[in-house]
């Protein structure tokens, strides 16, 4: 019997998904076992460092995927939203399983929703996205950068000067944390989630067939269709994790529905738009056009300029 080396980044959200597709494999009745090997990237090492400023999202990614060419192991499950828009050549994403919730949660100290906060309360979040899109409704709070795990960002909302912090509610509810912490969901039409947010992507060799095979048995296709529909807006916007850039899909009925926005840090900017096409790749291109047309090249580029110069 065949053994899958499974890589995974010691994070407990790593480890814990890592644990979950095992299992999702395991119930397909698959004739190989499983085994997890951990591996501490160069992004662990240095998550108190912003990331746009050490390479930026691909950093978990690459020393994995060295591992895969390797043969130190097989495969590798990632979050959708930390991988770069192209894989080197021999690897690919083998499948994307069921999206788990994409929505950002809000989580206060004292139970307040975002709505609810007193004037000046300060948020911790080192997501340009999110900060935007908080003080596009919130103009008054104070954003701070808080970095580290899940675990770590809620200790410091705990033991330091932060009345909120917002998290990825997938990350959150596959823990099994989100009853306890979360005091409110925020919904794309308050705060358009990452490009990717709670789906996953697994990670092979193009040449291991009888891999793949496996693998696109737990394959989701409304989420690798919604998924396509989002990435294939943010690869043609080009933005980097330095814009304020968001994307979530859905499907209705045969056709995808996409919300892509583009802002300013300051939230003072917002473009959106929702395009529905039975096509995800032609929704992606709809919605870069359509922004584009709107200013969205010319918003970025403003952006990257101001932060080079600071
Ligand atoms: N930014 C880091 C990151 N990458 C993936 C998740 C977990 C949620 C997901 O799968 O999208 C998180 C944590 C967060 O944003 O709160």
């Amino acid at each position: 019997m065949r053994k899958i080396v499974v890589g995974s980044r010691r994070s407990r959200l790593a480890l814990t998904q890592t644990k979950w597709v095992i299992d999702q494999l395991e119930k397909k009745k698959s004739p190989f076992s499983f085994e997890i090997k951990e591996i501490v990237t160069k992004g662990d090492k240095i998550l108190d460092v912003t990331l746009s400023k050490v390479g930026g999202k691909g950093l978990f990614v690459k020393e994995i995927e060295q591992a895969m060419f390797d043969h130190e192991i097989d495969m590798a499950v990632h979050s959708m939203k930390d991988m770069p828009a192209a894989l080197p050549d021999g690897l690919l994403i083998a499948c994307v399983p069921e999206r788990e919730d994409h929505r950002d949660a809000f989580i206060s100290k004292d139970g307040s929703t975002l709505m609810q906060l007193p004037e000046g309360a300060v948020v911790g979040t080192s997501s340009l996205r999110r900060g935007a899109q908080i003080l596009a409704v919130r103009p008054d709070l104070n954003i701070q950068s808080i970095r580290g795990n899940i675990d770590t960002r809620l200790r410091k909302l705990d033991e330091e000067n932060f009345d909120a912090i917002i998290l990825a509610a997938a990350g959150l509810k596959r823990m099994g944390w989100s009853d306890d912490v979360v005091t409110e969901y925020l919904e794309p039409d308050i705060c358009v989630p990452a490009v990717g947010q709670g789906a996953l992507a697994i990670e092979c060799r193009e040449s291991d067939k009888e891999l793949r095979e496996l693998l696109q048995s737990i394959n989701d296709d409304r989420t690798e269709r919604t998924v396509t529909a989002e990435r294939t807006f943010l690869n043609l916007m080009e933005g980097g994790c330095q814009v304020p850039i968001a994307g979530f899909a859905y499907q209705e009925g045969d056709d995808i529905v996409l919300k892509a926005l583009v802002a300013s840090p300051d939230g003072k900017h917002v473009l959106t738009e929702t395009v529905t096409n039975s096509d995800p790749v032609q929704a992606g291109r709809e919605a870069f056009e359509r922004l584009s047309r709107q200013g969205a090249k010319e918003l970025i580029d403003q952006v990257k300029k101001e932060l080079d110069q600071s």
